[in-house]
């Protein structure tokens, strides 16, 4: 069989191989690059309880990909803003399969029992979800902005709260989508941007990529949805119909929230279809 280019250089000069790919620089290594000193030293259980650590990790690992959401829903706006609708589309792919992720994830933390989580479950007041500055920005920045939330954040330093405030003065994905929709001649005043959307919508020839960049708003919508389900049940599987320690009626709340819908709009149009 005749030889590969490969080899033949390499027989040819008799040179060592090549090194590996990336030994060249030999800085990083796996541990430092991920800086996993400094991560895996972060779960700190308060109590005994052999279920905390579990709690703890499944937090922090939503907190991880709330913090990736971010960034990307971020990237879609400014891209939808910007008329790059291809790439908005692109990381769309990206943000849907990280929410189907959140969704899944909660029957991880469903194996614990409720009988142990009431073994730490004291020690947690008054701390809650309510609290995750990053779950409300991901909701401002989808467009469900609500001030009220700022003061139910008891410890929220001055930087958590400035994010939160500069969320609610920046352009949300829906604002993006409008400008978008505007660059391509369509109006989008409050009286006419249900036309506007109709025209997209039975227009596919000249509009698929603008219909198809609402379709994963919606998509974005109804994942967000899902979590909310999933949360509300796991909820109730856990704590019934007690309160919640961060002062809340518990499911109760939690069942009117499942009810919130970033874009009403685009549920609005499949009536006018
Ligand atoms: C044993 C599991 C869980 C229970 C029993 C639980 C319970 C609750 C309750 C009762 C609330 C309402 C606020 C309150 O009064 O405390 C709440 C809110 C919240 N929880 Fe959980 N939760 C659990 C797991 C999680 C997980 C894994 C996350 C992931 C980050 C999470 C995120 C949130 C968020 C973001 C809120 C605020 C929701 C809103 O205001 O719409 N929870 N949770
Ligand atoms: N609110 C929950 C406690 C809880 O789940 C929690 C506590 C501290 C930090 C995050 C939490 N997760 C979601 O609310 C409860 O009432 O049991």
């Amino acid at each position: 069989m005749a030889a590969t280019p490969d080899q033949r250089a390499r027989t040819a000069d008799a040179s060592p191989p090549p090194r590996s790919f990336g030994e060249e620089g030999a800085r990083l290594s796996y541990g430092d690059y991920l800086r996993l000193k400094d991560l895996l030293a972060q779960q700190a259980p308060q109590s005994g309880a052999s279920d905390e650590l579990l709690f703890i990790t499944i937090h922090q690992v939503y907190e991880l990909w709330f913090k990736l959401l971010l960034h990307e829903l971020e990237r879609i706006r400014d891209a939808m803003a910007g008329g790059e609708l291809w790439h908005a589309r692109h990381l769309f792919r990206r943000v849907h399969a990280v929410e189907r992720v959140l969704v899944e994830q909660v029957q991880v933390l469903e194996t614990m029992t409720p009988q142990d989580f009431l073994e730490f479950r004291s020690v947690l007041a008054p701390a809650s979800g309510f609290q995750s500055v990053q779950f409300r920005e991901l909701e401002f920045l989808s467009g469900a902005k609500d001030e009220a939330y700022l003061s139910r954040l008891r410890d929220a330093d001055d930087a958590e709260l400035a994010r939160l405030r500069r969320r609610l003065a920046e352009p949300t994905l829906w604002d993006a989508y409008l400008t978008a929709l505007s660059q391509r001649g369509l109006a989008v005043s409050d009286e006419e941007i249900m036309d506007s959307l109709l025209a997209v919508a039975r227009d596919r020839g000249s509009y698929d990529d603008l219909w198809e960049l609402a379709e994963d708003l919606l998509t974005h919508d109804e994942t967000a949805a899902h979590w909310r389900m999933r949360h509300v049940q796991m909820v109730e599987r856990q704590i019934g119909t007690k309160s919640g320690t961060g002062g809340s009626s518990g499911a109760p709340y939690l069942r009117g929230r499942t009810r919130m819908q970033f874009f009403p709009l685009l549920w609005e149009l499949r009536a006018w279809l």
